[in-house]
């Protein structure tokens, strides 16, 4: 049985206040941080860069999950992985050689995720799934942060976990957007493993939030 994980992501954090943020969710036992990057072209919205990754690893141990929504990824992977990112996903959509990106994440030992959009079939990622650390599953428009739930997207990851265990795959499912202690609870059960929660956790009381999501698991 795969590890369930919640990874808030620091998007919604107070970035005045970051580092109190973060050691918060950290205390809480968080299993990840999701860190947003986006470029503004390939999203409408400008979030972080590699430097600000480098910047939290200064800070904390926990695992570093990127999240890359920028056009040509391959611009800015050699950084992301200096920074010390240890998963980094990559939009299907963002680039004609998703597995050459694949590859050159391995080639740093790092693990390799790739992304969907909502409107993109797990059909579209099929000759990946051998290879890959994980799926990520958007489940909201990428770009803002508070949207509410695609519920259809709960058919996508029953389809990933329907071909993991049908090829003995070795990736994990993360969902990304809308995610609250009842999408949660769906995602968990349509076979999610990671759990990324951003407005959930830090418009309100951090430490609460994430045990009410770690109860929900349970
Ligand atoms: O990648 C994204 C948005 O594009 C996310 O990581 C958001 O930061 C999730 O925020 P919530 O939907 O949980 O508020
Ligand atoms: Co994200």
């Amino acid at each position: 049985m795969v590890k369930q994980m919640i990874a808030p992501s620091i998007l919604s954090a107070q970035r005045l206040n970051l580092q109190a943020d973060i050691d918060q969710a950290v205390a809480a036992g968080v299993d990840m941080l999701h860190i947003d990057l986006m470029d503004g072209v390939f999203v409408p919205t400008l979030s972080f860069g590699p430097a600000f990754i480098k910047d939290i690893r200064t800070i904390t141990q926990v695992p570093l999950d990127a999240h890359l929504m920028v056009c040509n990824p391959e611009h800015y992977l050699d950084e992301v992985i200096a920074a010390g990112a240890d998963l980094i996903n990559v939009h299907v959509e963002s680039t004609q050689h998703i597995f050459r990106l694949i590859q050159l994440i391995h080639a740093a030992h790092k693990k390799a995720g790739v992304v969907l959009n909502p409107g993109t079939a797990v059909t579209t990622i099929a000759p990946l799934l051998a290879t890959v650390d994980n799926v990520l599953v958007m489940t909201v428009n990428p770009g803002f942060g508070g949207q509410a739930f695609i519920d259809a997207m709960l058919e996508k990851i029953q389809q990933l976990a329907q071909l993991k265990a049908q090829h003995n795959y070795n990736y994990t499912i993360e969902v990304d957007g809308g995610i609250n202690d009842q999408t949660i609870q769906q995602c968990a059960q349509a076979g999610a493993n990671i759990f990324v929660a951003g407005s959930y956790i830090f418009d309100h009381q951090i430490a609460s939030q994430i045990q009410k999501l770690q109860q929900a698991l349970k």
